[in-house]
């Protein structure tokens, strides 16, 4: 078994755009700009949020948070969306989700400028994805890809079983896996809630991408020998022994499903942290975008 270290892999892709970053400063160029919209105050949102901030100043992006109360209504929200979308200055933004309950989630996706998408949640950029056209892929899934790409992990001919089709990981990640090329080319099966004999599929799957959220519901005996597994799955669970009084649990029985996986990713420290590296490349290929335009 192998594990897909994805705290190596985003250290190392960091790296690689740092150095691209000092290249635009040698350079006189600008360096990307990433702006984050929060609404509220969700205790995980606020720690997602933060770590992206953090990721930007270390590798030496601008980065501008904006803060907005629960109480926000739609109008609001939307304005400060135009806003972003007119600020020359900034090369992509984000529009952290869930949202509060007042603020309609597709209008909003929908007001982003796709230029600056770089959550690659717009309708537009979803359509090019699955058209193959170039643009901004979601960051999980693109992390996902990235991961599988970088340990050589054969995708081709697999069958892949996706559990979830949220919009942001299991709807986007069954397009990517059976696209073209590599890593891809895969043969897949998007599960939910309604698809009967789901551990029978499961079971005959060479790759499991599991973005559930429910902790430790794939167990050793649901997957095949040899299978490549994803855990997609991050739930808070109270942890007295942990001074955040919390830890995160992926999806995956970890310790009984690595001793049968050829290759799994941990969690923490496997597609998190390669979802905040996914963001700061689309924030780059953004700003080399933005550039190439002005031109
Ligand atoms: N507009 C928008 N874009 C997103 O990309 C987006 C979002 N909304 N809403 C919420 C989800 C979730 N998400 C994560 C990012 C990093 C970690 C991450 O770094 N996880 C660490 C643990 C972090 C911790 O300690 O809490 C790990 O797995 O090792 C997890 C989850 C981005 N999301």
């Amino acid at each position: 078994m192998e594990i897909l270290d994805g705290k190596k892999v985003s250290n190392d892709i960091k790296d690689e755009i740092a150095s691209e970053v000092l290249k635009m400063k040698e350079r006189g160029e600008k360096v990307p700009h990433l702006a984050a919209v929060l609404v509220g105050n969700d205790g995980a949102s606020l720690t997602y949020v933060g770590s992206k901030v953090r990721a930007c100043e270390r590798i030496g992006f601008e980065s501008t948070l904006v803060k907005m109360p629960s109480t926000t209504s739609e109008i609001e929200l939307l304005t400060k969306i135009k806003e972003l979308n007119q600020n020359e200055d900034i090369d992509g933004f984000i529009v952290q989700l869930p949202l509060p309950p007042q603020i309609d989630t597709q209008k909003v996706l929908l007001a982003v400028d796709p230029d600056k998408d770089v959550d690659g949640f717009h309708p537009m950029n979803f359509g090019k994805m699955a058209l193959d056209m170039s643009t901004f892929i979601p960051a999980t899934p693109f992390g996902i890809l990235e991961l599988l790409e970088r340990y050589n992990v054969d995708t081709k001919g697999k069958h892949t079983v996706v559990i979830g089709r949220s919009h942001i990981v299991g709807r986007p990640m069954s397009i990517l896996m059976g696209r073209k090329g590599w890593p891809g080319n895969s043969t897949v099966t998007l599960t939910h809630s309604h698809t009967k004999n789901i551990t029978q599929i499961i079971s005959q799957a060479d790759i499991v991408i599991s973005a559930l959220g429910v902790p430790d519901f794939l167990k050793a005996e649901m997957v095949k020998d040899d299978a490549v597994v994803i855990d997609v799955g991050i739930t808070r669970v109270t942890d007295d022994s942990n001074p955040k009084g919390y830890k995160i649990v992926g999806d995956v029985d970890f310790e009984n499903v690595s001793k049968k996986a050829s290759f799994i990713t941990p969690v923490p420290g496997g597609v998190g942290p390669m979802t905040i590296a996914m963001l700061l490349k689309n924030t780059l290929l953004a700003r080399e975008r933005h550039r190439r335009d002005l031109k």
